[in-house]
């Protein structure tokens, strides 16, 4: 049977990111999607494209989750950008309600090209409630800062280092992504399980169409999860899809560029969306 996964994230409405990043990661991996949308982002081009964010209601949210959660259980659940610090608490009760395995959390704070980080209390309930649920967390350099409290990251010590602290968080595994922020030849994203390092290194694309990378990254961990593989065999297959999807990455609109969520199975039907 084909495995069944949910994502709890934010709406993207440019596509590339969010719960369309995640779905049709989901698609790509062979493993069917269901989405709890808490947020909707928009972006006004009349603006210089700044972005909104506009939280649901929990209680919506909650509805979405009783949809989803009415059938057969799920082999794996992905959060994103969580809007209210209600529907944090309520993720919360519904992995463990329904003893949800394969957790993947994305510790979303802010979205590419702004930086306007999310509330801080959003942060601190996320790390206090999801955290110690987690199979895996995958936080950026600035987000591995973050949570870590340790600041700017600037080389793979300061990265070995708060993965040390994101682990004392309660979390069972951590795969901070150095990727374009980390100085160097290599976008180099670093493994930790408590035990070993592990580092995956891609080569470092000349490319700002990456809107969406971190969305598909931690998507194609859960997705790897839910077909069966291990915690580092799924990170090191994301890691694979992810750069594939950068390598592959297309102009948008006269804003960004989106990674391409299709570089795999619909590499040879890409073509230039203008
Ligand atoms: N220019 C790049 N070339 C190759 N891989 C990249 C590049 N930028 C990011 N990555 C990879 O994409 C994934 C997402 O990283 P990142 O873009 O830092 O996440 P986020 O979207 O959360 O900021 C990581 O595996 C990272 O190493
Ligand atoms: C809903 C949503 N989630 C997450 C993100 C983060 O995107 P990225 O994968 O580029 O870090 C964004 C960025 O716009 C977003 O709109």
């Amino acid at each position: 049977m084909i495995p069944k996964v949910i994502t709890i994230a934010g709406s993207d409405s440019s596509g590339g990111a969010g719960i369309q990043a995640d779905l049709k990661t989901f698609q790509e991996y062979g493993v069917f999607g269901f989405s709890a949308i808490t947020s909707l982002v928009t972006m006004n081009p009349d603006e210089g494209w700044s972005h909104t964010v506009t939280s649901l209601q929990a209680d919506i949210v909650e509805a979405e989750l009783k949809t989803i959660y009415a059938g057969a259980p799920l082999a794996a659940l992905k959060t994103g950008m969580l809007g209210e610090l209600e529907t944090i608490r309520l993720t919360r009760r519904y992995i463990e309600a329904f003893k949800q395995q394969n957790v993947v959390i994305d510790p979303v704070m802010a979205c590419k090209g702004t930086s306007d980080l999310l509330q801080p209390e959003n942060v601190a309930l996320m790390t206090e409630l999801l955290l110690p649920v987690a199979t895996i967390t995958t936080p950026n350099l600035i987000e591995a800062g973050i949570l870590s409290g340790l600041g700017e990251l600037k080389s793979v010590s300061d990265m070995e280092a708060a993965a040390k602290k994101i682990m004392n968080l309660g979390v069972k595994n951590v795969v901070i992504k150095g990727g374009k922020r980390l100085a160097g030849q290599d976008a180099l994203d670093l493994f930790y399980d408590g035990q070993a390092f592990t580092y995956l290194n891609n080569e470092k694309y000349d490319t700002d169409f990456n809107h969406g990378a971190g969305c598909t990254f931690a998507a194609a961990i859960t997705a790897g999860l839910a077909k069966g593989y291990s915690v580092k065999d799924a990170v090191i297959l994301a890691k694979k899809f992810v750069a594939a999807s950068i390598k592959h990455g297309l102009e948008i609109n006269p804003y960004l560029g989106h990674v391409w969520h299709g570089a795999y199975n619909q590499a040879d039907k890409r073509m230039p969306l203008v």
